[in-house]
Formats: structure tokens, sequence, C-alpha cells
């Protein structure tokens, strides 16, 4: 966006900066384009227009909820709003229905509990603060009211917060539609616990995000006539298949890899596992073990969840023994044999994670 209107000596304006992204000053001269800008952090700069932009100086310290009141939405504008929100742990800015959310990088288990979602259930939109939930809310009435498909689009780059925020999105429409099924599991816990098995398959942690999502989801929740949650679907985009087989230090593999080697001794006796850091898909990488995470309880919640959301145990053993093949696959070593172009598994270890690896695909 251009800079707007011309500035005078005496304009309050932004400056773009190399280190803090903007800096707030004083027009002290103005010769053609160019300004001389006298910087509130005492530095003195002499900028182009073009990346001058004009400094409201009466908005409210605290920011605003709603960006769409700010006099400028620029760039410096919208950033120093959230910044100020920020620093008073308000996470959370509309600009007009749009969510931005700032990641805290630190649990606000308040900001999500029953009372928050109570307190947003059938609220004015815009009446209470910025919240998931008030989106969440937003869709659920206008498809009660109107009767249409509500879709809500969460972005962002690596690490800003998508899986966070679609997870109380989900926890706050299983929350409105919930229902006890005739067999005695809740829908709503169906719904929220398909999130961990998700995490298990498809997340790693990578340089900018521990747990990151290596694909990409479209969460299909169905409602009947009276609000309730009918049906849930959950088509996956894209996995980051390569990351399998190789991984780079600092990185990790697939969660479930790490898990299932640190699972109870009978289960990794049965998939013939040890340590993690035995097979070369793990070992590639120096991380094995993450801070604030235990793979072995890791590993339970996630059979639970499983059991949860439906797969039957012997559906888990299949899944389970797919996940154990390939960590042995990945430990067969090749030398040359003795025909032309031809290869042999290279010694006793090799044979041994090659029959592993066929029994557990049972082929
Ligand atoms: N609202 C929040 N409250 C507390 N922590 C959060 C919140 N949002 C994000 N985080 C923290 O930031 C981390 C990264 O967030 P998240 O995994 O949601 O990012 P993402 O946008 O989905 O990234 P990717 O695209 O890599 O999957 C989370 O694991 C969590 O530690």
């Amino acid at each position: 966006m251009a800079s707007m209107g011309r500035f005078t000596v005496g304009s309050h304006v932004w400056v773009e900066d190399a280190d803090v992204a903007w800096i707030d000053g004083l027009v002290e001269e103005v010769h053609g384009d160019e300004l001389i800008i006298n910087c509130t952090s005492g530095k003195k700069v002499t900028a182009n227009v073009s990346s001058v932009y004009p400094k409201d100086v009466e908005v409210k310290r605290c920011g605003v909820e709603d960006m769409t009141r700010l006099a400028y939405l620029h760039e410096p504008g919208v950033l120093r709003n959230l910044k100020s929100r920020y620093g008073m742990n308000e996470i959370y800015t509309y600009t007009g229905n749009i969510l931005i959310a700032v990641n805290p990088f630190q649990r606000l288990p308040h900001l999500y509990n029953d009372h928050m979602m109570e307190m947003y259930k059938g609220a004015e939109f815009g009446e209470l603060s910025p919240h998931p939930f008030a989106m969440a809310d937003r869709a659920y009435r206008l498809m009660m009211n109107y009767g249409t498909s509500q879709a809500i689009l969460v972005s962002g780059e690596s690490g800003a917060g998508k899986t966070e925020s679609t997870k109380m999105l989900m926890q706050y429409l299983a929350f409105m539609g919930g229902k006890v099924e005739s067999d005695g599991r809740s829908v709503q816990q169906q719904v929220l616990e398909s999130n961990p098995v998700l995490e298990a398959f498809g997340n790693a942690k990578t340089v900018r995000n521990n747990n990151s999502s290596r694909f990409g989801k479209f969460v299909e929740l169905q409602f009947d006539q009276n609000g309730k949650i009918s049906g849930a679907a959950i088509r996956t985009y894209l996995l980051e298949r390569s990351r399998v087989c190789q991984i780079s230090d600092p990185e990790r593999n697939y969660h479930c890899f790490y898990m299932l080697c640190a699972a109870p001794p009978e289960d990794r006796e049965r998939y013939k596992l040890g340590d993690a850091s035995l097979f070369h898909y793990l070992n590639q990488s120096n991380c094995i073990k993450l801070d604030g995470m235990d793979d072995s309880s890791e590993y339970i919640a996630t059979r639970r969840a499983m059991d949860i959301v439906g797969i039957s145990s012997d559906e888990q053993d299949a899944i389970f023994r797919v996940v154990a093949a390939i960590l042995h696959l990945g430990n067969v070593e090749f030398s040359e044999g003795s025909e032309a172009d031809s290869s042999v598994p290279k010694d006793d270890k090799s044979q041994f994670h090659l029959r592993t690896a066929a029994e557990l695909f049972q082929v």
C-alpha cells in the first residue's frame, strides 16, 4: 500500500526499519520525496515517502479489539495494535469478521474452559473479546438460522497456531453439538480425540514447531436439524512423505515412530523394537527426545484415542505393524550380489530386519 497523503514538517509517521520492522518518529525536514525523520528511538533517518506511513496519534495505548476501527489500516498500524494487545496478554484481535491470533507460546487454559464456552454461547458477535469460540458460535448460529453450510478457513505460517486454533473451534462446535451415542461414546469425545490420532501419525518436530502438522486437513462436521453432530469426516492432504526416510538435524520423524519405540515392553517385543536411537530413520537426526513430550505416555494416549474414535484393536495392531515394519526396513543395508546389478542384504543384522519387516507386513 502506498503512503497516503503528503507529509509536512511535524507529521507523525512510521518508517521502515531493518531491525525492528517499523519505528515511529516526527518528520523534521521535507525535500521532495525525501523525508528526514527524527525517530522516538533517538535515530535520525532519511527515507523516501514510499516507505513512510502516517501514524495515528490518537489510538489508545491498549489498542483496539477490531482493527477496522483504526484510522490507518496499514502494516505498521496493524502490527502496533497487535503488539499492544499482545503485551496485555490479549492474543486475539478482529479485523471485521476475521480473527487474528498471535501465538502466546504458553498454555492459557483459562481462555478455553467450559465457563468460557458457556459465555460465548449465543453471545452477539463482537460483544465479548475476540475469541475462536466467537467465530465457531457465529458459524453455528448462521448454520442453524439459515440452514446453510458454513466454512471456517484457518491459515498462517508454520508455528503460527493453526492446529491449536482448529482444536478450539472443534472443541466449541463439539460442545454445542455433542450428544451421547447409543453405544455410550459421545460424538463430542470422538470428534476431539481424532486430533491426537492425526497428530501422532502426521505431526513431527521441525525447526519452527515441535508439533508441526506435515499435512493439510479439511474437517467436516455434520449436524442434524436439532444442531446435534450427526457425523464427522476428516480429509487429509499432501502428507510430507519424504520425512519418513529422511530427516535433518535437529528435526524429528513422525511422532508415532518414537511413541512405538517407547511403548510398554510387551508391545515393543511384539513389534521387535528397541530404543529409537537404533533405527536409521530416527537416528539421522540427533534429536530423539523432545522437551515436554513423554513418548511412552503419548503412546498410551494415542491408543486410547484410537479406541474412542472407533479403530478396532485388530486395526490398531495392523497400523502399528506397518509403523514398526517401516523402521525395520530402514535398517536393511545392501551389498553387491554375485550377479550383475544385483544386491543382497549386507549381513545378519540386515537379514533380521528384512525378515521382521516381512513378518510384520505379513508377506
Ligand atoms: N492458543 C495457543 N495457546 C497456547 N499455545 C499455543 C497456542 N497456539 C499455538 N500455541 C503453541 O505453538 C505451537 C505451534 O502451534 P501450532 O502447531 O498450532 O502451529 P501451526 O500453525 O499449526 O503450525 P504448522 O503449520 O507447523 O503445523 C503449539 O504446539 C503450542 O505450543
